[in-house]
């Protein structure tokens, strides 16, 4: 089976500046990856590139077998500021990206799509509102529902939960959890915080540092499913796991492998 992501030597310059030098990942299908790593190494800009959104200068993406040359409705993004048209409820804000997406199909159905993907991410009575009557945190709800209501092969998310307080990033990762194992899609996660990497991920990409940043190491997180943030602590090998990547990140051993 084709992986569902395939990066493979992949370089992205800006003017004088090479960002990623030669970075390579493979993501299974199914599989929740989070990529780690210093502010500024190139996180958002392999993601971009995954999206299709990021002009190259060497190497390759691959998304379930087919090069990526643009945007395409096999890969869905979430950014970290939730980007909703304010003049629209959540509702036609999803369903934006719905019509493009399953052409021809009739507004009765599409709006089924539209109201089951908000009910995935429980806000089933918000959907009549605009942004601006709703939480930051039920706008990022929005930004998930909009992004699985297309039904992407693989989910692309940019720090989804960073402008979030710490409650309400915790049920939504929760959430996210719960929806990822059901449909067993494919996630991409960028994220600075190791916790969370460590709840959702089945393997975690740690980033060098740019210039010439690529991935340094991929570690697995062979913790149990469904993990609980309650007790996941408690978990054997967590520790040292957390302790590793910690290390990583502060340990002055990020720099280009
Ligand atoms: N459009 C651009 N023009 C010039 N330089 C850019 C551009 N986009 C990104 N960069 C540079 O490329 C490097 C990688 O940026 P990127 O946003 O991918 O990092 P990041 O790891 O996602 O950062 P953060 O964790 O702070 O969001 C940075 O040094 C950044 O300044």
């Amino acid at each position: 089976m084709s992986a569902a992501v395939e990066i493979r030597d992949l370089s992205v310059r800006f003017g004088d500046y090479l960002a990623l030098d030669r970075a390579s990942l493979s993501v299974r299908p199914g599989e929740v990856v989070a990529l780690i790593g210093h502010s500024g190494c190139g996180k958002s800009t392999l993601l971009n590139a995954v999206a299709g959104l990021q002009a190259v200068v060497g190497g390759s993406v691959a998304s379930g077998g087919r090069p990526v040359i643009g945007p395409g409705p096999d890969r869905a993004m979430v950014f970290q500021s939730h980007a909703l048209l304010p003049w629209l409820s959540c509702r036609d804000n999803v369903l934006l990206a719905l019509r493009p997406r399953f052409r021809g199909e009739a507004r009765v159905r599409l709006r089924e799509r539209a109201d089951t993907a908000l009910a995935k991410v429980g806000l089933s009575a918000a959907a009549e509102r605009r942004p601006n009557e709703i939480s930051g945190g039920m706008k990022q709800r929005v930004g998930i529902a909009r992004a699985l209501a297309i039904e992407p092969e693989v989910l692309l998310l940019d720090e989804p939960f960073g402008a979030l307080d710490a409650l309400t990033r915790g049920g939504l990762q929760d959430e996210l959890s719960r929806i990822v194992e059901e449909s067993g899609t494919t996630v991409l996660l960028v994220t600075h915080d190791v916790d969370e990497a460590l709840l959702l991920a089945d393997r975690i990409a740690l980033m060098s540092t740019g210039p010439g940043a690529r991935i340094a190491h991929v570690v697995p997180v062979p913790l149990q499913r469904p993990r609980d943030r309650r007790t996941l602590a408690e978990q054997p090998g967590y520790a040292s796991l957390k302790h590793q990547l910690l290390d990583f990140l502060f340990g002055g051993q990020h720099a280009a492998a």
